[in-house]
């Protein structure tokens, strides 16, 4: 059997914690078995190492590995994702396509966040893994799948049991073996090692000597919540590498990067947020303004492409997504919304040596960008600045609501969907 060093090296997983080194030692034993393994763990733990471990070390290693963040796709558009649909089962439907179960036969499919899936994809989940069936949108052939389900979560499932929002006999499919991964904070040996190694990526990908903390920053360091985990810590640590000048980094530094700690008192205090939360105007208006710039942005592609081409049925197919979003479908209502994909497959780079990856795209509509002639220099940096203030806001957002995605997405006065999805987008 691969020793957990072994894997470590392999994966480019850092970390010596006796319970990272039990979660990899459990992700060795379960491969070579087809159990459903469940990852649970706070957001930015490390999860999606685990399914990759899990596939390549299982007897699927010359399958299809696809990865899929449930949290990202659209509930209208899920079913047809995962299990594909048939030509004319919903408007948009122009063609018979095949769904992630059909692709992965004989491979392994890892289920991100798949406490957000809606009820009733969970009950054509269950049928996968009791039987292997499924189902095509708009079909009523039986089909058969052979495929390794792994999936993760960083919800408490129990809680979402008992709201009704995830079937029990789900869970219990899913979970067969269940892999923790512990929060940074419990992971005291390994933040130093951890700020350590990214400082060293950092100085190297951006070609400057790597920043070092001096004593008093690592107690720091080691104290900090890390609520967002080695994601932040690696945000942090990119953040410092490229602003600072000096590359001895003091406590005082250090400090004006961390997002200030939630002690509880505010919380207690006000079980409301305070309307100036997100009061400020700038932020608003650069909100307001972000969200037209796109439109508009968008809506000159379409009329590029139709004073191109007219409006033919192939501008309205390849624009779908953009025709849909700025004029709505009426589909969609009724839940068979088909565009605004493939939004979900999280790119997975490290495992292409052995088996094809579906790639992912945030953003359909932005893959033909290069083709318009309108997009000016001015209007780039515009973009530009606009992406960044964005950024900043979701930043905000997110640290005022410590982390939590949730109340961060009902802040900014969006869905916790496009939150996620813009999370991953800009890697924050
Ligand atoms: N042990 C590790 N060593 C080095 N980098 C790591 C380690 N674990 C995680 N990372 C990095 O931390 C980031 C977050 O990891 P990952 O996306 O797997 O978290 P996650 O638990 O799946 O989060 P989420 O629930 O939000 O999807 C990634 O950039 C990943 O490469």
């Amino acid at each position: 059997m691969e020793n957990v060093q072994a894997i470590k090296q392999r994966f480019e997983i850092i970390g010596n914690d006796p319970k990272l080194n039990r979660a990899i030692e459990k992700a060795i034993q379960v491969a070579p078995t087809d159990i459903s393994v469940l990852i649970t763990g706070e957001s930015g733990v490390g999860k999606e190492n685990m399914p990759r471990i899990i596939h390549a070390l299982s007897h699927r290693k010359h399958g299809k590995y696809i990865a899929v963040n449930c949290g990202a796709i659209p509930e209208g558009t899920i079913d047809s994702e995962l299990f594909g649909h048939e030509k004319g089962a919903f408007t948009g439907a122009t063609s018979t396509r095949e769904g992630y179960f059909e692709v992965a036969d004989g491979g392994t499919i890892f289920l991100d966040e798949v406490g957000e899936l809606p009820l009733t994809t969970q009950v054509r989940l269950l049928r996968v893994l009791e039987n292997g069936e499924f189902i095509k949108v708009g079909s009523s052939q039986v089909q058969k799948t052979n495929v390794r389900i792994v999936a993760a979560t960083n919800v408490n499932m129990f809680e979402a049991i008992e709201k009704g929002k995830f079937r029990e006999d789900l869970y219990y499919r899913l979970s067969t073996v269940e892999i923790m991964l512990p929060p940074l904070r419990e992971r005291k040996d390994d933040i130093h090692l951890l700020f350590r190694k990214f400082s060293s990526d950092f100085a190297h990908k951006y070609k400057m000597p790597p920043i070092k903390l001096d004593d008093d920053a690592v107690q720091l360091l080691l104290r900090y919540r890390w609520s967002g985990n080695i994601r932040q810590l690696r945000n942090i640590a990119e953040q410092i590498s490229v602003l600072e000048t000096t590359r001895e980094i003091s406590l005082a530094t250090l400090r004006s990067y961390l997002p200030e700690e939630g002690t509880n008192l505010p919380a207690v205090v006000r079980d409301k947020k305070p309307e100036s939360d997100f009061s400020n105007e700038r932020e608003i208006l650069y909100k307001v303004l972000f969200d037209m710039k796109s439109d508009l942005n968008d809506l000159k592609k379409l009329t590029m492409e139709l004073m191109q081409n007219g409006n033919t049925s192939k501008v309205q197919e390849s624009n779908k997504g953009l025709i849909q979003r700025i004029y709505g479908n009426p589909a969609e209502e009724n839940g068979h919304s088909f565009e605004d994909r493939p939004s979900a497959v999280i790119p997975s780079p490290k495992i292409t040596h052995a088996e094809p990856v579906i790639e992912h795209h945030l953003d359909d509509e932005d893959d033909d960008d290069d083709n318009y002639l309108f997009a000016e220099t001015v209007e780039e940096e515009e973009t530009l600045r606009l992406d960044e203030k964005e950024i900043e806001l979701i930043k905000k957002a997110l640290e005022r609501n410590k982390g939590k995605r949730k109340a961060a997405a009902d802040e900014l006065g969006i869905s916790e969907r496009t939150l996620y999805r813009k999370i991953k987008q800009y890697d924050l």
